[in-house]
Parts: structure tokens; sequence; C-alpha cells
């Protein structure tokens, strides 16, 4: 059974921009899957579904073979501890320092009590710092988050999402922001932490020649459907000017590196 299962889902904003049209995808358990596509083709809105951010108007999401389409409440809370999610400007309390900001992960699990006076058990803080060393973060536990570079961020937005303990990650476009050094050490934890430790990881990325040097799968969309889905080996040139809907010599594509 796949980890993520996606039916038919389209959605339509205020009954006017249609940004998703009958898309239908699965992803297995332990896969690393990029979404690619042109500037407003409904990379945003797909993983925002899936997570429940954005309610879908039509179809159906399975996670783990549960129908999380309309879940509300308590069970929809439930089913995003289960689901990090990355952003690309962060989503980080600014004013507070990266611990408290880490263990926010771990708001999900409990009443709306205890995480609103900031309750965290030992365990929950000493696996804050375990996380933390893995993501090269000591030193900045204490700091307030913006003092922290735009790398040093986005590490702190991974170690949130591994404190709910996800059996998935979705990273809205997890690298817009930064430059190529940043880029890659962002990349290269993703990697680690989907074979290491076997999350499942569904990104969102501008860069064809990123998604193809870390995913395994490519799904491209245009225009709110799926115009591949495959190895991302086997993703010509061909199509991807076809999925940026761009003439021959219109992209910079760099994908002949991977050769
Ligand atoms: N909250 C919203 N209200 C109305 N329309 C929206 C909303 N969010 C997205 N859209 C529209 O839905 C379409 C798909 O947008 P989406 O952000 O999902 O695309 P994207 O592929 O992620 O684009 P980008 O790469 O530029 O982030 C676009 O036409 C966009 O203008």
């Amino acid at each position: 059974m796949a980890l993520l299962e996606v039916k038919n889902l389209s959605k339509t904003y205020d009954n006017v921009t249609t940004a998703l049209q009958d898309i239908s995808l699965s992803v297995e358990e332990g896969e690393f899957v990029s979404v690619i596509g042109p500037s407003g083709a409904g990379k945003s809105t797909l993983l925002r579904s899936i997570n429940r951010l954005v309610d879908a108007s039509q179809g159906t999401i399975l996670f783990d073979g549960q129908d999380i389409t309309r879940v509300k409440g308590k069970e929809l809370r439930r089913v995003r501890t289960k689901t990090g999610m990355i952003f690309q400007h962060y989503n980080l309390v600014n004013r507070l320092s990266v611990i408290e900001n880490v263990l926010h992960g771990r708001l999900g699990y409990k009443s709306a009590l205890s995480g609103s006076v900031g309750y965290y058990t030992e365990g929950e803080k000493e696996q804050a710092f375990v996380i933390l060393s893995k993501l090269g973060l000591t030193e900045q536990a204490y700091k307030r988050c913006d003092e922290l570079s735009g790398g040093q961020k986005q590490r702190v937005g991974i170690a949130r999402a591994l404190m709910q303990e996800p059996r998935l990650i979705l990273c809205d476009e997890p690298i817009a922001s930064l430059d190529p050094g940043s880029s890659k050490v962002i990349m290269d934890y993703l990697r680690e932490i989907n074979k290491t430790m076997k999350i499942t990881c569904l990104v969102n990325l501008h860069q064809v020649e990123v998604a193809v040097r870390y995913s395994e799968r490519i799904i491209g969309i245009t225009g709110g459907t799926v115009v591949y889905d495959g190895p991302a080996g086997e993703l010509s040139e061909r199509m991807i000017h076809s999925i940026y809907q761009s003439a021959e010599g219109g992209l910079i594509t760099d994908v002949r590196e991977r050769q």
C-alpha cells in the first residue's frame, strides 16, 4: 500500500482559479520525489492540499490508507503530526530561540493548554538537542531565529519538522530563497533524512537540475495537471520543455550534468 495516494484531486480557488485538475499520483514509503513545473502550475496547492492547509474541491487523499480529505479537529491534528512541512520562507517565530522553535514541532501532540504554556518534557528537550546536533545547530540553540542566516533558518525548519516524528515531509520550495552553497547543504540534509531515517520526502522545486540530482522520481505539473511521472533519469530535455511549455533552447536546464 502506498503511503500517500492522491486520487482525482481538483482545487478551484473562489470558484474562479483552477489550480489543480484531476491529479492522481501515489508515493511509496521511503521515496524521494520532486515536483517540478512552471510558476502557477499548482505545486504549492498540491502540497498544501496534502497537509490540509488547503481543502480540495474534489477528489480523495489517502494517507497510510486513511481518507484524510475531510478529517477535522483532533483527527486532523493527529494526521498533521505525521506530515512535516518545510516552507520557502521558513515560517519560524523569529523572536523566539532556535530550541523553542524546534520544540514547537511537538505542539500537535499536546493539549492546547500545555502547548500554550510551553510545557515540554525532559525527553522532548533531549530529543530536540539530538536533532539540533544532527543538523549542525547545537551552537545556535539559544540564539533568536532572527539572528540566523537563511540556510540556518531552513535547518531549524527541518529540525522542527523532525520533532514531529513524521512519516512524510512536504517541502515547498525549500531552497528558493537560498544561495547555491546553502541550497546544497539543505538538499543534502533532506537526502540524508530520507535515506537514514526512512522518512518519505515530497519536494517542490524550481531547479530542474537539483530535482534530477536528488530525486528518484519526478512529477511534472503544468496547468494543474500531471504531465510527467517517472524516474528522474528518464526525464528528457524534450519533456522538460513540455513541462515548462517553452521552446527548445528557451530554458536553463543543465540536465546534462547528471551524465
Ligand atoms: N489562496 C489562493 N487564492 C486564490 N488563488 C490562488 C491561491 N493560491 C494559489 N492560487 C492560484 O492557483 C494557481 C496555482 O498556484 P500555486 O501557488 O499552487 O502554483 P505553484 O506551481 O506553486 O507556483 P509558484 O512556483 O510560483 O509558487 C495560480 O494561478 C495561483 O494564482
